[in-house]
């Protein structure tokens, strides 16, 4: 598999959070200024992305507008123009649209199979059965895709931060309102794992600049393994304990085993039946990381070994969970033993919502 491409978001808002007012006509948040920087950050980008609610809206032409850079581009040895790229669930495209019509420059259209036949003629449509974003990236990578532009709009955008997909977000911030609630926002209710550091702000004619950059842990595939193991703990028996589910993944991503609290045995928990498919001697587990819906358990009454001592006793040096164990039954300790011995422990607060609504049965458990 190769590694997916780097992930910029770009997208100018009002200083009410709209990335458009509701009029039907494009609404020009960005200053020459502005627009001539996301015309360096397009030079820069292999590919560059939007919804197809941004094609039909804005009928835009995603190209790099800049003489100097396209001939920098071909200088530099790469294409004159970035590709294009869009994704739809309907297929719901005009043919006629500037996506495809302006640029000498391939253009791919990720759909669901049998979605947008009428587009074969003016793109390459890339069938996709599981349309989420990664998907999307996966496909781009292999394509010689290194760094991607998204533009947006907002549906577009919230996907890819609820996913943990983005890198890095430029969000230029136009000073006029909008107040309209009938209006696009830039991100929309979601929940949005990958905690961002502010990297940079500056005043460009009037619209503030900020950038920011995507903390490297959770990366993009820890908030997908994590989901994963989240997804397992519907698979639980009814229980007056947690639901939990857990994946261990080796060193490249790929799945090593997985478990829930009572599989085979009623009092197992998620991570132990995890372990329990692998050998002990198994060296991928040196390398391996274990996701798992709730802090590994520090304290058990129905069984000698904590997952914490399993998972020390297998050697895993690096832990991902969602959920901190709140003080039901015990107080857990699960997070502090395992760094205390030198493991990675990264915790993922903004998914312990999901972990809760699994668990609603144990007492004090509201969402
Ligand atoms: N100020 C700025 O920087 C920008 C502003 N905008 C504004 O944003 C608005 C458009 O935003 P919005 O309506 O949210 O549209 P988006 O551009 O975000 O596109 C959303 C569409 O993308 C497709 N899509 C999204 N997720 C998936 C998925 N997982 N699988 C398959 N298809 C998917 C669907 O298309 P389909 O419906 O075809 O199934 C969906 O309706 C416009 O008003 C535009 O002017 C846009 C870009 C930048
Ligand atoms: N309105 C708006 C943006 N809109 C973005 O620019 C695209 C238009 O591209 P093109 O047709 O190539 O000029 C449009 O589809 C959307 O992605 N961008 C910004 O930086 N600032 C803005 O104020």
């Amino acid at each position: 598999m190769s590694t997916r491409p780097y992930v910029q978001l770009s997208a100018a808002q009002s200083l009410d959070g709209y990335l458009d007012d509701a009029s039907g006509e494009r609404l020009v948040l960005s200053t020459e200024d502005d627009f001539a920087e996301v015309d360096r950050l397009r030079a820069e980008a292999d590919a560059i992305l939007v919804g197809a609610g941004t094609v039909r809206a804005d009928n835009p032409r995603l190209l790099v507008r800049s003489p100097e850079l396209r001939r920098a581009r071909v200088a530099g040895g790469r294409p004159e123009q970035p590709l294009k790229v869009t994704v739809t669930a309907t297929g719901e495209l005009d043919p006629a649209s500037r996506f495809f019509t302006t640029g000498d420059t391939p253009k791919l259209v990720y759909a669901p199979p049998g979605t947008a036949t009428a587009l074969e003629a003016v793109a390459t449509v890339v069938p996709l059965a599981d349309p989420g974003f990664g998907a999307v990236l996966d496909d781009l990578a292999a394509r010689g895709v290194r760094r991607v532009l998204v533009e947006g709009g907002g549906g577009v955008h919230t996907r890819f931060l609820s996913e943990g997909l983005a890198d890095e977000l430029r969000l230029a911030i136009a000073p006029v309102f909008v107040g309209d609630a009938r209006a696009p926002r830039f991100v929309g209710p979601g929940a949005f794992p990958r905690p961002m550091t502010l990297a940079d702000v500056r005043s460009l004619d009037g619209v503030a600049v900020l950038r920011y950059l995507a903390a490297a842990e959770p990366s993009s595939v820890d908030i997908q393994r994590l989901r994963q193991a989240i997804a397992l703990a519907a698979e639980c028996p009814p229980s007056a304990t947690f639901r939990v589910g857990a994946v261990l993944t080796g060193a490249d991503g790929a799945v090593l085993a997985t478990g829930h609290s009572g599989e085979g045995n009623p009092r197992d928990h998620a991570e132990q039946a995890a372990l329990a498919k692998l050998d002990p001697g198994d060296p991928r587990l040196a390398t391996a990381t274990m996701y798992s819906s709730l802090e590994p358990c520090s304290v058990r009454s129905s069984s000698p070994a904590s997952c914490t001592r399993l998972i020390l006793d297998a050697g895993i040096l690096r832990v991902v969970f969602a959920w901190r164990e709140p003080e039901i039954f015990v107080v857990c300790e699960g997070a502090e033993q395992l760094e205390a011995a030198g493991r990675r422990v990264v915790e993922v607060p903004a998914l312990a919502r999901e972990v809760m609504r699994e668990n609603t049965h144990l007492p004090g458990v509201r969402i």
